[in-house]
């Protein structure tokens, strides 16, 4: 009887409450693991159907050596951008020990003193420094399990002093060498295209640049929640640093596959408005990565190359569209384009799917 009485006066699960008692922690994901937690929290989890199962395909993400001879390359780097939506790159200028030292510097952040870490803490971007738990927490129907330092690289730096300490020099390196790197890539994907190879770099393409450094901490109960949800990528192109842990897993022809971590590549993957504004020869792919069952955190650092003129008209390329190929994609400005990313939950193809015509 008296359970009864009980169980009849237990509130209801209010998720509102607990995703703003987590918020107001400040800690993240990793101050729940760090509190000794043995259970993912009720907000974390995701229905079982888009959960990953536990056996994904070997990897067949082209790796692609940019040290070799152009044609070449562009010839490799145009297949996987249409087949794939992914690739890695390596000999791709970056030295490898920056890439070493990002990630020790980037864990470090994620690992400092709980005060120290606090004091970053804000869903306010515009320092061009944050640090949060889960981007979409108050929007998405479940939290992830991964923390996020997020630094706008260009058009200008974020304020040196919103730039944790532990950091800063790595990433300001990072960012010179990054924005070479993205505007090689850029230059070999319009080549892949037949258009000019500073077509892209001449409409602001590399100069929208935000990074993120993840942290995946080790989840008790990896079965019941990711570390982040299934996605495509806004941008035009992402760069990706991913340590030796793994976990990020790729939709190909209708499977997953996991994409192995090699040292020293970089992943680099084709988001949405290169998609349409390649008119569909590229194709930004579905991604993922699982909720960390290893003890060892997991650390990758993204670089999303956006346009920075906002103004601006975005849509297939003139040169790719003709009566044989017509436009698959109305044209918008990119203020447009963002303020519709944010409307949004993380739910697969919706943003080209709302620019797209009608007309095939
Ligand atoms: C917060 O509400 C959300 C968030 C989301 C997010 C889902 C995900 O992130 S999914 C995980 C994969 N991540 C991505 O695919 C995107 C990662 N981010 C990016 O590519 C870029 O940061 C960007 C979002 C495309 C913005 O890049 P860019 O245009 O180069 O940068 P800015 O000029 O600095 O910012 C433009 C505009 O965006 C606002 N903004 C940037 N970051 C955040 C943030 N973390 N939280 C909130 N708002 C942000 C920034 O303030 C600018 O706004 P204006 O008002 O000035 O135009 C899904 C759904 C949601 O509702
Ligand atoms: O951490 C990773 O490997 C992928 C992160 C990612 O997809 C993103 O930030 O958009
Ligand atoms: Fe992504």
């Amino acid at each position: 009887m008296t359970a009864t009485i009980i169980s009849a006066a237990a509130s209801p699960y209010d998720r509102r409450k607990e995703v703003e008692e987590f918020e107001n922690t400040k800690l993240g994901v990793k101050g729940l693991v760090d509190s000794g937690i043995h259970r993912v929290p009720t907000i974390f989890h995701h229905p079982p159907d888009s959960l990953p199962e536990s056996d994904p395909e070997e990897d067949p993400i082209p790796v692609i050596d940019l040290s070799g001879p152009e044609s070449e390359v562009v010839d490799r780097v145009q297949a996987a951008a249409a087949k794939f939506g992914f690739f890695q790159v390596v000999n791709h200028g970056v030295p490898v020990s920056l890439l070493d030292r990002l990630v020790k510097a980037v864990r470090g952040f994620h690992e400092l003193p709980a005060p120290e870490k606090t004091a970053h803490y804000r869903r306010d971007v515009s320092a061009g420094a944050s640090f949060f738990s889960n981007v979409d927490l108050f929007v998405s129907k479940a939290a992830s399990w991964r923390d996020t330092l997020q630094i706008r690289l260009g058009p200008t730096l974020a304020d040196l002093d919103a730039i944790p300490s532990i950091c800063r020099e790595e990433v300001i390196e990072w960012d010179k060498e990054v924005k070479q790197l993205g505007e090689r890539l850029l230059a070999l994907l319009c080549q892949g295209l037949g258009v000019h190879a500073n077509r892209l770099k001449e409409m602001s393409c590399s100069e929208g640049r935000v990074m993120v450094g993840h942290y995946y901490p080790y989840c008790p109960e990896p079965e019941k929640t990711v570390g982040i949800a299934c996605h495509t990528d806004p941008g035009l192109v992402t760069v990706l640093l991913q340590d030796q842990v793994g976990g990020l897993q790729v939709k190909h022809d209708g499977k997953w596959v996991n994409v192995k971590s090699i040292h020293g590549a970089l992943v680099i993957n084709i988001g949405d408005l290169l998609q349409i504004t390649s008119n569909d020869q590229y194709t930004s792919v579905e991604h993922r990565v699982v909720a960390n069952s290893h003890r060892e955190p997991r650390v990758s650092v993204g670089v999303f190359f956006n346009p920075s003129l906002r103004d601006n008209l975005y849509g297939p390329l003139p040169e790719l569209v003709s009566a044989e190929k017509p436009a698959v994609y109305r044209q918008f400005t990119y203020s447009d384009y963002i303020t519709r990313f944010f409307k949004k939950e993380l739910d697969g193809k919706s943003l080209p799917n709302y620019y797209r015509l009608q007309n095939e």
